[in-house]
């Protein structure tokens, strides 16, 4: 048996309360590991989005507590299901832009961006602005911008909600290549929200299941080595994995839905 991964993140009987006494979370503990693709399942409004803005930073718990094993300047990639383009600037513009935040040299920034948008397919659409793309190639915009800043770690909210099945399934590929080791490096950590079972099941090395009112149901291990293709949506593991995930979210969503 191999060790469980140095927590990159944790949470721990986190409760996250709104105004009005409103329970987003009411008791979350979670751990995700350095390197680890980690996937939050759950029905609507079960506080999937909650915990990934607690993890980013941009929001604190009511109580409980929050470990980041992150330097104090880390910030993370966070892609929404909105590609959130600057509708008048140029793909090349919008994945520069967290580069010129940071105020980079034009040289290195020119590379970088190139970098980005070969890894994601579009170094033929550099030029184009966001109405001249489909809503595939803005998401692969989207990762662009959160890839030329290198983060160590992806937070992701339902980033392919939107798109087609095979759109989808190409993004999946693009984000788990994304993700893999670069240079010699460590392999990026990922927080993936998704309604999808079968999102979830490729993707993933764990995915957790939450119940409303906010808490984790279910941690099920997606034992299956990367890197993973096309082949192994065909197989009966897969199959078996989306079983057994499913079942989960059925169980889950059971608990605490509105009558
Ligand atoms: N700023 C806020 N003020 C008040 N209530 C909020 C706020 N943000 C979230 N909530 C509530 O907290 C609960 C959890 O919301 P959250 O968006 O985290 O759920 P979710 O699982 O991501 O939902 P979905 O799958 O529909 O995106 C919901 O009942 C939501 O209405």
């Amino acid at each position: 048996m191999t060790n469980p991964p140095t927590a990159l993140l944790s949470l721990t009987h986190v409760r996250r309360e709104f105004a009005g006494g409103r329970v987003a979370l009411a008791d979350v503990s979670l751990s995700v590991g350095d390197g680890e693709f980690v996937s939050l399942l759950g029905a609507s409004g079960c506080g999937k989005s909650t915990v990934l803005r607690l993890l980013s930073g941009l929001d604190v718990p009511t109580s409980g507590t929050i470990a980041r094993n992150l330097p104090a300047d880390a910030v993370p990639g966070y892609v929404f299901q909105d590609a959130a383009l600057m509708p008048w600037a140029s793909v090349r513009r919008n994945v520069e832009l967290p580069l010129m935040l940071r105020g980079g040299r034009a040289a290195a920034m020119r590379e970088r961006v190139d970098s980005a948008l070969r890894a994601v397919g579009l170094a033929d659409s550099a030029g184009a602005v966001p109405r001249e793309l489909s809503g595939g190639m803005k998401m692969r915009a989207s990762l662009a911008r959160a890839l030329v800043t290198s983060p160590r770690l992806w937070l992701l909210d339902e980033p392919f909600g939107a798109l087609d099945e095979i759109t989808r399934f190409a993004l999946n590929q693009t984000l788990l290549s994304l993700c893999q080791p670069r240079d010699g490096g460590a392999p990026a950590t990922a927080v993936f929200v998704t309604h999808s079972v079968y999102e979830a099941v490729f993707l993933s090395q764990r995915v957790l299941v939450m119940a409303r009112p906010g808490r984790v149901v279910d941690d099920i291990a997606i034992d299956v080595p990367y890197p993973r293709d096309a082949g192994f949506r065909a197989t009966p593991q897969f199959a078996a994995l989306c079983a057994r995930v499913s079942d989960a979210l059925q169980r889950a969503s059971a608990v605490g839905a509105p009558a």
